[in-house]
Order: C-alpha cells, then structure tokens, then sequence
C-alpha cells in the first residue's frame, strides 16, 4: 500500500492501519523507519490536536486503574483517547507495564479508545522516539487526547514530561516516609500532583498526604508562569474526582494559552530533533570503521590514565571525520 492510501486511511480512523503505523515506527529496520517517517511527513498537518498527558507515578500508585477509570470518563464524555506507554525496562522483564491488556479491560474494548504496550527494547531514548511518533500517529487519527504513561523509575518520566503537554503525578495516600522514595526531580516535573486511592480507610491518609504535598510543593519554582501545581485527591477504585482532574487540565491550559502551548511544543519538536541528532551522531561515530579500530586502545589509554580523556576524544573525532 502506498504512502498517501496509508495515510488517508489512518486519517479516517483505521485502527489496523494506526496499529501498522506504529509498528512501522517501532521497527528498527531501515526501510521500515523510512516508511515510517515518509508517512509522518504526510501525516504532520494531521497532528497536533490532542490534549497530552503524561502520567508517572510509582509502582502500585495505581496508574493502571486510574488511566481505565479516567480515559472511561472522558470517552463517556464524547473524547477519544488513546494510552501509550514508556517502559525501557520492558526488554529486562520482557513484558510491559501494559503489555497485560486486562489491566485497562475497558478501554482495550472500546472503540473510541487505543491502548498501545510500550515498544520493548532499545534505550530510552529509542523507546521515547517511537512513543513520540507514535502519539503524532495517534492525533492524525484523531484521539483528541494522549496518555503517555511511565512507571516511576527515574529518567522516564523527563522523556514524558518532555513530550506531553500537562505532566500529571500520581501519588500514593500517604506522605512523610514515603514521599521519600519519590525523587525530588520528579516531583518538579509536576504540573499537577494527584493523590489516588482517597477511599475508605484510606481517605484520611489520603487528606493528609494531599495536604504534605501541597506545603511541599509551594517550596518549588512552577513549571509555568502564573500556575500553582495544584494537589487533588481521587479514588481510581469508586471513580470519584475523576472531572475534577479534567477541570485541572483545562485550567493548566488555559493558563499557558494557546501561544504558550504552541512555544512549549515548539520547544519540545526542537528538543526531540537535537536528540535525534545525538543519538545518530554516536551510531554513525561508533560503526565508524575508523573509530570502531581505535576504540578499544582508546578507551584503555584513558582508564590507565596514559592519555587524557580530551586528546583521545579529539583523536577519535579526527579519525571520525576523516582527518588522520
Ligand atoms: N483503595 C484503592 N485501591 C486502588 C485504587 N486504584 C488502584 N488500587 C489498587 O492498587 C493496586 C495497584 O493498582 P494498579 O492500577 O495495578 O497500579 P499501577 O500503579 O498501574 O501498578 P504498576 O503499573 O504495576 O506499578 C491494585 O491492587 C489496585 O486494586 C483506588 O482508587 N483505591
């Protein structure tokens, strides 16, 4: 199938064909990425008109049941919603955090929702590359809203933060001892911290977790000019503060505006470029026959401290580029 076919029907909201598409973009196969990204350019027009949301949080917080619950309401609410995840942990455990389907039973029914596993394999930064590609391939098919979950376990949740829209924390009932387990780092990614499982003998933990938070986050600079992280509480179990959570998101975007939205965007495609560049620079550098030949000796001469780590880097770039 051509090109242009192949876009026309993801545009209609083919699922078989996004679900191509994507798997095309995950492929590492040369001719499978050249596929992949002829049919982005074409698609490119088609994108951008969904509300991002990336959503982290630590193991057992219960993203899985607030996704389900949260993307259910808002396709009651006439959205469409697709959820793709981060995991570069994946390829250790071989499955993925949502590799187990029945975990988001509702969503992976409905057709107004697509729920994709995280790519497996590759570092983080392969793995954030087809996500990205595959969240443009999902507005194009028009999802007007996009989930990027992670489980909290370090870089991640930056590669999320830095292609949504809105950075959502999902937190545990409870405060002090465990709040310490979640890296500072990743509480100031937050543009809004929510606090689940708000229910039964957990609502009074939950109250009082919301309200640690909430002190702890007036200590940090805001993500954005003029918005104050705002700590909800919600029970993923009994559905409850589910549009409260959407309202927050409204909030959060109207007070970028939409200038602010499209310059935060237009940041994150440059930032995404550079990367790409990084990564293909250090491939190129590394299969590099001439590089690949000094490489070992190099290496060694460093770590023995025989040479200094900056002549040996320059030696290799000019081998790199040709000029020994
Ligand atoms: N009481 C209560 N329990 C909940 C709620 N949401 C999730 N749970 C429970 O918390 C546990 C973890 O839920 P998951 O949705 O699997 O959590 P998760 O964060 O996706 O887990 P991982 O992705 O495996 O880290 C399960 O036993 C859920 O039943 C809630 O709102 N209230």
């Amino acid at each position: 199938m051509d090109i242009e076919e192949t876009a026309e029907r993801i545009r209609t909201g083919d699922r078989r064909a996004l679900a191509r598409a994507i798997t095309l973009a995950e492929s590492s196969r040369a001719d499978h990425r050249e596929r992949a990204e002829a049919l982005l350019a074409v698609l490119l027009p088609a994108t951008g008109g969904s509300v991002r949301l990336g959503i982290s949080g630590p193991p057992g917080v219960g993203k899985s049941s607030f996704i389900e619950a949260f993307g259910s309401r808002l396709i009651e609410e006439g959205h469409r919603v697709a959820v793709l995840a981060i995991d570069p942990s994946s390829r250790v455990t071989g499955g993925s955090i949502l590799g187990d389907k029945t975990r988001m039973e509702r969503l992976a029914r409905s057709p107004e929702a697509f729920v994709r596993p995280s790519p497996t394999g590759g570092s983080l930064g392969g793995v954030a590359r087809r996500t990205r590609e595959a969240l443009l391939l999902c507005e194009a098919a028009g999802f007007d809203v996009t989930i990027v979950e992670t489980v909290g376990v370090g870089q991640s949740e930056t590669a999320v933060a830095d292609m949504v829209d809105l950075f959502l924390l999902l937190l545990p009932p409870a405060g002090g001892d465990e709040l310490q387990g979640i890296k500072k780092g990743v509480v100031e990614l937050a543009d809004l911290v929510v606090v689940n499982k708000a229910d039964g003998d957990l609502l009074a933990s939950a109250r009082r977790a919301a309200a640690e938070y909430q002190s702890a986050l007036r200590m940090l600079r805001p993500t954005t000019a003029d918005w104050q992280v705002p700590v909800l509480q919600v029970s993923a179990r009994e559905e409850r503060g589910l549009d409260e959570v959407w309202q927050a998101v409204g909030r959060f975007r109207a007070a970028l505006g939409e200038a602010g939205l499209a310059r935060k965007r237009a940041a994150q495609a440059r930032a995404w470029m550079w990367s790409e560049i990084d990564d293909s620079l250090i491939r190129a550098f590394r299969a590099h026959p001439a590089v690949a030949a000094r490489l070992a000796e190099a290496e060694a001469a460093v770590s023995e401290g025989r040479q200094p780590a900056a002549t040996a880097a320059r030696e290799l770039l000019a081998a790199f580029l040709g000029r020994t």
